[in-house]
């Protein structure tokens, strides 16, 4: 049954097995609720014996006393126990699901991210694991331990009397049945909430991303008048699942209220009939009072069970994401990198290179150019395995980089985007990225290397300023040069530089062109560049033109040939003497 559950749900092994165990501590607990029933069943026989003419049980007031206490103990035991069982063991199981999926996401390829919304991403991530947690802890233990102790129970019913228990239990199935019968309605409703509250959340997301750019436009009242419609969108979808889910669940829960009419009907005529004793119709109406208590519940946890199967299908959606795998222990004979005849496309059918062939050497600068979406930054990224190739072969020192795993190859790569990345934390940390285990002092030598030390002196707190959200408090050319101190501090054997200097006005370009030269001594560079001057001392020009390698040769060969690399270096000294 563990490993049933632990399929179901998409638990771990150990989750399935808790799952299990809090599933038998509520049907525990259940059956223990009906022990001081039977105590009260007892004391009704014993009261009612002259009535009924017949000798009864003799107990004393003592033992009454006596058998509540152990009853109440055993009850409180049982509920203890229940709620290590259920909550304790949840915590642990979400915990562990959160950090799988967080495992799983560090080794899915980057192509996932492209297709997927990242807004449901993180939805997925924090709210249906949230939700997961609430679900093991309450909604399928107090579910399956409601439907486990009432056949218990409803076994027990039918060998007393089965006219009884079918007058009894027959609302149980039908009560479920409704709840069930009504669910693909409500789950399609349950997926188009989704879809609204994903819009919304969106649409908040990117309001704060670019509340800059939509005031500087004057879009701000049209834009929130989008977004109020969006949130609009939410309540009224949300308000009628709310209203239908209540009404179906009240409906079942009715259903099952019928159930106790039905037992004091079918107890009258069997009584007026003399075919049941007496005691056994009570025995009946008390245990009516019992049964459905805890179903009643149960019908709320039936939907949320359901809804809960639509978050382990999103969850499971990523587990069952194939990851990039590969040896840790890669043999590199030197960091030439070499392009065999490499295809690839994001979408199929769309190929973005096509046949792609070049190679740069160790201790060169190798500059891909070339007209904008020809697959420059997309063949940069494939050397590090961003992405997997469709076709052909990109080896590192020899070594095929499909087969090392994309954690190892990248500690290869020192990576330099022109979007730079920087975490709310002091500026020493956001170099010490580069290498955990850098001393300050080491931090300190890369800063001075990437020309960082004047603005960083000029900080408030030095190394110690905390630099905002992505480096809010920093310019441009100051987050760029951060990002190569960072670089240098890594000292990895490859270089991407991917228009690391096309945003900087002049004097931060010619800065962090000094950077750079310190960066790339001795390396594999490979940098991509739209100006054809920041190329022009490369050792070698790859022209990527419609996802096929154009031209290749060194810069003054390329010259010379009168082709592309010609063409776009002129137009770029023409447009330098531009004026407006
Ligand atoms: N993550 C992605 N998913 C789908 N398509 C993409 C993705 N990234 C890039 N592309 C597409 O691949 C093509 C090549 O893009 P790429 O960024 O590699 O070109 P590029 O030569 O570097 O362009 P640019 O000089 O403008 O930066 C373009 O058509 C682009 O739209």
């Amino acid at each position: 049954m563990s490993k049933y559950l632990q399929k179901l749900f998409a638990l771990s092994q150990q989750g399935g097995k808790d799952l299990w165990k809090a599933v038998l501590a509520c049907t525990l607990t259940n059956v223990g609720l009906i022990l001081p029933m039977a105590l009260l069943v007892l004391l009704l026989e014993q009261l009612l014996a002259p009535v009924l003419g017949r000798r009864g049980p003799e107990m004393g007031i003592a033992g009454y006393v006596g058998f509540s206490i152990v009853f109440l103990l055993l009850i409180f035991l049982l509920m203890y126990h229940q709620y290590n069982a259920t909550f304790l063991a949840s915590y642990k199981e979400s915990a562990n699901m959160r950090i799988n999926l967080a495992e799983k996401l560090r080794k899915i390829p980057l192509s996932f991210f492209g297709k997927r919304d990242l807004t449901d991403l993180t939805t997925t991530i924090m709210g249906d694991c949230a939700w997961m947690e609430t679900a093991l802890s309450h909604f399928i233990p107090e579910l399956l331990g409601a439907v486990l102790s009432t056949s218990l129970i409803g076994i027990g019913l039918f060998l007393m009397d089965w006219k009884m228990a079918v007058s009894a239990l027959w609302v149980v199935p039908a009560a479920f049945l409704l709840s069930a019968g009504t669910r693909p309605w409500i789950d399609k409703m349950e997926r188009k909430q989704r879809g609204k509250i994903l819009e919304a959340s969106g649409g908040i997301q990117e309001c704060i991303e670019n509340i800059q750019d939509i005031k500087a436009n004057n879009q701000t009242e049209e834009y929130l008048y989008g977004l109020s419609g969006k949130l609009v969108g939410v309540e009224a979808i949300t308000v009628k699942l709310e209203v239908l889910n209540g009404m179906l669940v009240t409906a079942s829960q009715m259903v099952l209220k019928v159930g106790m009419a039905t037992t004091v009907l079918c107890g009258a005529v069997l009584l007026s009939r003399q075919q049941i004793d007496f005691m056994v119709f009570l025995i009946f109406m008390i245990a009516a009072t019992r049964i459905y208590h805890p179903l009643i519940g149960s019908l709320n946890n039936l939907s949320a069970v359901f809804s809960t199967m639509l978050r382990v299908e999103r969850l499971r959606s990523i587990e069952e994401q194939p990851v990039q795998t590969g040896t840790e222990e890669a043999a590199y004979q030197g960091y030439d990198i070499v392009f065999d005849h490499v295809g690839f496309a994001y979408n199929p059918d769309e190929p973005v290179l096509r046949d792609v062939s070049f190679q740069a050497r160790q201790g060169q600068v190798t500059a891909l150019v070339g007209p904008s979406g020809g697959g420059k930054s997309t063949a940069a990224r494939l050397a590090a395995r961003f992405w997997d190739i469709n076709k052909g072969r990109i080896t590192i020192g020899g070594v095929d980089v499909s087969t090392v795993d994309p954690e190892s190859l990248l500690k290869n790569f020192s990576v330099v985007f022109q979007d730079v990345v920087l975490f709310n934390n002091t500026i020493m940390e956001n170099i010490r990225l580069g290498r955990k285990n850098a001393t300050d002092q080491e931090v300190m030598a890369a800063a001075e290397a990437a020309q960082c030390t004047e603005f960083i002196n000029r900080l408030p707190k030095g190394y110690q300023t905390v630099i905002g959200e992505n480096g809010s408090v920093l310019s441009g050319g100051e987050r760029q040069r951060l990002s190569i101190a960072r670089a240098l501090l890594k000292d990895a054997p490859i270089i991407l530089l991917d228009e690391a200097t096309a945003s900087l006005d002049v004097e931060n370009e010619s800065m962090v062109q000094g950077a750079i030269s310190n960066l790339v001594r001795n390396k594999t560079v490979l940098i991509i560049a739209h100006r054809m001057r920041t190329v022009a001392k490369a050792d070698r020009i790859v022209v990527l033109k419609d996802g096929i390698v154009a031209e290749q040769g060194s810069p003054e060969e390329l010259f010379e040939r009168g082709g592309i690399y010609r063409h776009m270096t002129l137009l770029q000294n023409e447009s330098q003497n531009w004026t407006l």
